[in-house]
């Protein structure tokens, strides 16, 4: 169907999803041949002449819609007219025959063939919708007629009654002929007692019923005459959106009870403990169809409602299964069953609520009218865009479960089978809006695909035809048996096989004239058939042992198989066992791995605890370490504070001492100034004596001294010093030469028991002699000692010892004696190894030319006179000496 309108109409959208893999339904669905959904519009007569109406049925498949306006107002403008194209479409005077033979009759076909289909009317109230379906009794509608067709048509090869019986799971038994039988007779007794549920009538007992069954029917072609058939009718209403079971026997209970639905084993809706009437006639089943509208107008005046705001669903269901071999019973097999159905639907009136000024619980009822209504046109509008985007990409999902109109035919939707609806249209002006909504629906619907049914025939091997033919072979034999002909008893023949070898078997009625000759063509027609049977027999013979065969290759095949599925087997246990003990294995660690967590979460628990009060401590520490800060700032202050003024207390002491050093370096250039003063006057001064010298010496030492000093003779300008007392020097003998070839004498003036020096340099005396004390003054002089020299040792500070050498020329003087003139100073310190070797050498300027360490008993300035009166004290001699 194509609508043309100068319109705008809103594009189509497309969502783009994301590309899914084809599940094997969905590839199983794609792989079969499709129908586009067939719709069909049915234009009803206007009420009266007078009315207006801008419909337009162009042709038998094209209708047009004028808008009121333009009707009105009389415009003539084909501008605004839409167009639609449907599969047909029915004039107003068009026939209910018209409509079944062009819209039912396939479908009955489908239903004998084993095919499922669903017709539905649409359209807004009093469009026709029930009129088309059901009709009344002087135009009988679509239902009827396809009852009269089926029943015309399955008529010779109807099961007996309860051989076919409803599981209640929307499938089918068999049962046994004396199970059937059983039934039959217990349902009989319920009709004569008047209890029975369906206690059909007599046709002519109704003339209503007898007036509707009243018509000829057409039977369908190609009918599987060697199966069984039996016709089950349910009859069921969608009011509010409960199913409704019309032929439920609801006892004393007034109302009827809602019902769910269901799927079957097969993926097939079904609406669960429906009830399900097995009928033999159209009449019976006009009868329970009857007892159904019943229902539902009883139904209706207890809730106060009309029929046509339900949906109605009339189920015709055809169960079907092949005969055994001689074609009189049906085979005990369940699964040999094909059921098909033919749902007719009359729906509920498509107006929107607010066309009909509807409140209260009218308001409710459209609104779930207005909802299933939607909820098909949203399935059927998802099914469409899903049908249109390209395979691979997601499908939208199709909301059949939101309203159970849908709900109950998803299967019609999502699997196959045959769907028609037929639109019905009120042509007056005043229902247009809601044409043109009946009518974008219909131009939607027309572009949904449905698969379409490929019923599955179980083929039992059985011969075709056989049903039939025995039939004829038992009629004659029965012929022959009346006619007397002995042979007919013991004749038995496979006429199955024969009936089926080639065209109608000729008539056999000898009635007439030409008897003779048709035996003549009959003994012809049957040698001919014999021929053929001989030769298929040979045939069949050469493909029997062909397929022993196969058979045979089949078996070493299987034999081979076995023993490869025996090793497979054992593989297969072995790895079984193996998977066992590995799962086992699994087991064992997954628990050890339990108690591993439990123990890591414990630690866990345990850390946190310990990162807690370790978080603790350092804070603790920050805070300790901040009032250490603070202490350590404080002290430091402080520190600054007693530093500054320490230093400033030492810088006053320091000028102090500096002033103290500057005060007698004073004195000492005073008294330096004075020595030189005396120097330079010739005049030699007094000067303090060397202690440690005086001491070593004995009185008589000191005695002999002074008195050579007595009597020395003063001396020139030299400035000798003396080892005298003060009190005078002894003069020297000028004239007194000493031979420098004879060579120096020692005299070694020591203690008396000295340190061994231990040392490898030892002091250098040739000639030596040592005396401990000097007693007389012989000593000096009688022994011709040139040289004298003092040793002196002592211990310092420290523990070291340190040995002193004072040398000196011994000179006689003029008065016989001798003095000696010291020129030199000898020191030798042995440091023990115990003791620190840090210790400072003493800078003193006089002795640092000397390199000597001097003892503390020997003063600065003892030494400096020793020195610089030995110095003196020589005649051109001023040598300077020091070892260590
Ligand atoms: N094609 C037709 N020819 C003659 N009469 C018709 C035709 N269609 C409908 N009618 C008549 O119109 C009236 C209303 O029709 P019908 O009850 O079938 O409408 P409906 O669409 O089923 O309404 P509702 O939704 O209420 O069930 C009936 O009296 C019927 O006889």
């Amino acid at each position: 169907m194509k609508a043309v309108s100068s319109s705008v109409r809103t594009p189509m959208r497309v969502f783009k999803t994301p590309r899914a893999p084809l599940t094997d339904r969905q590839r199983e669905t794609v792989e079969k041949p499709r129908d586009p959904v067939h719709v069909y519009c049915r234009v009803r007569p206007l009420q009266s002449e007078g009315d207006l109406t801008g419909m337009r049925v162009k042709n038998s498949t094209t209708i047009t819609l004028t808008p009121p306006d333009q009707l009105l107002h009389h415009k003539q403008s084909a501008q605004r007219e839409i167009q639609y194209i449907f599969k047909h479409v029915f004039q107003s005077d068009s026939t209910q025959q018209d409509v079944f033979t062009a819209v039912a009759q396939p479908l009955v076909e489908n239903l004998v063939r084993g095919r499922n289909s669903l017709l539905f009317t649409y359209g807004v109230t009093g469009s026709g919708k029930t009129y088309t379906m059901t009709g009344n009794l002087r135009h009988r509608g679509i239902m009827p007629r396809c009852l009269d067709v089926l029943f015309c048509t399955i008529s010779d090869y109807q099961a007996k009654k309860f051989v076919f019986k409803p599981d209640r799971l929307n499938g089918f038994e068999i049962l046994s002929d004396e199970d059937a039988l059983l039934e039959r007779q217990q349902e009989m007794n319920q009709r004569f007692a008047g209890a029975g549920r369906f206690a059909f009538r007599r046709k002519d007992s109704d003339p209503e019923i007898a007036s509707q069954a009243s018509v000829d029917p057409r039977p369908v072609l190609g009918i599987d005459e060697d199966n069984m058939f039996s016709v089950f009718v349910t009859y069921i209403e969608i009011y509010n959106n409960s199913v409704y079971d019309l032929l439920e026997d609801s006892g004393i209970q007034k109302t009827l009870q809602s019902k769910i639905i269901r799927e079957d084993a097969n993926r097939q809706m079904f609406v669960h403990g429906v009830t399900e009437v097995e009928v033999k006639t159209v009449d019976e089943a006009l009868e329970v169809f009857q007892m159904g509208q019943k229902r539902k107008r009883m139904g209706h005046t207890v809730l106060n409602s009309e029929s046509s705001r339900s949906h109605s669903v009339f189920n015709i269901r055809l169960v079907q299964a092949p005969t055994d071999c001689q074609g009189e019973h049906v085979v005990q097999d369940k699964h040999t069953i094909t059921v098909s159905q033919l749902s007719l639907v009359d729906l509920a009136g498509s107006e929107r609520s607010s066309r009909t000024k509807n409140t209260g619980i009218r308001l409710r009822e459209a609104g779930n009218i207005n909802n299933s209504l939607m909820t098909l046109r949203t399935c059927l509008e998802y099914l469409r865009e899903n049908q249109q985007t390209p395979f691979g990409i997601a499908p939208k999902k199709i909301p059949y479960r939101d309203s159970k109109i849908t709900h109950m035919f998803k299967n019609y939707f999502d699997g196959e089978g045959q769907v028609s609806m037929i639109v019905c249209i009120n042509p007056r002006i005043e229902d247009h809006e809601e044409n043109m909504q009946v009518m974008k629906f219909a131009e939607m619907t027309q572009e949904v695909q449905i698969a379409r049914a490929t019923p599955m025939k179980t083929d039992l091997g059985l011969t075709p035809g056989r049903r039939k033919a025995n039939k004829m072979f038992k009629i004659a034999l029965n012929n022959l048996n009346e006619l007397g002909v002995p042979e007919a008893k013991e004749i038995d023949v496979d006429v199955g096989l024969v009936y089926s070898l080639g065209p109608d078997f000729p008539s056999y009625q000898m009635d007439s004239p030409e008897a003779a000759m048709k035996i003549q063509e009959l003994m012809q027609y049957l040698e001919q058939r014999i021929e053929k049977r001989k030769k298929l027999r040979s045939n069949m013979d050469i493909k029997c042992n062909n397929f022993r065969q196969v058979i045979m290759n089949l078996e070493k095949d299987n034999l081979q198989l076995r023993t490869e599925l025996a090793s497979l087997k054992a593989v297969y246990k072995q790895e079984r066992d193996r998977s066992t003990a590995l799962e086992n294995k699994v087991r064992i660690h997954e628990s050890s791995i339990d108690v591993l967590n439990n123990s890591l979460s414990k630690r866990e628990r345990q850390i946190e605890e310990l990162s807690q009060k370790l978080n603790e401590k350092e804070n603790m520490l920050t805070q300790k370490e901040h009032e250490k800060e603070k202490q350590k700032k404080k002290f430091s202050s402080k520190l600054a504070v007693e530093s500054d003024k320490n230093k400033r207390e030492f810088e006053v002491k320091l000028r102090e001492q500096r002033a103290k050093l500057q005060e007698r370096m004073r004195i000492k250039d005073e008294k330096l100034r004075l020595v030189s003063n005396i120097l330079q006057s010739e005049d030699l001064p007094s000067l303090p004596r060397s202690h440690s010298t005086e001491d070593m010496l004995g009185d008589k030492d000191r005695g002999a001294m002074t008195a050579r000093t007595e009597s020395s003779v003063p001396v020139t300008t030299r400035t000798d010093i003396y080892c005298t007392p003060r009190h005078g020097v002894a003069a020297a003998n000028t004239r007194h030469r000493r031979s420098r070839s004879a060579g120096d004498k020692w005299l070694e003036h020591r203690a008396a028991n000295p340190v061994p020096l231990g040392t490898i340099m030892q002091p250098y005396l040739k000639n030596r002699k040592s005396v401990t004390k000097l007693t007389d003054m012989k000593e000096l002089t009688g022994h011709g000692a040139t040289k004298y020299c003092l040793v002196a040792q002592e211990a310092d500070t420290d523990g070291d010892v340190e040995t002193k050498l004072y040398k000196g020329n011994v000179i006689p003087t003029c008065g016989g004696g001798a003095q000696v003139v010291f020129d030199d100073v000898e020191c030798l310190k042995q440091k023990s190894p115990v003791h620190s070797p840090t210790r400072k050498r003493p800078s003193n300027g006089n002795l640092s030319g000397l390199g000597a360490v001097v003892p503390s008993t020997v003063t600065v300035t003892s030494v400096q006179d020793v020195a610089s009166r030995c110095n003196l004290g020589i005649e051109g001699h001023s040598s300077k000496k020091s070892k260590m």
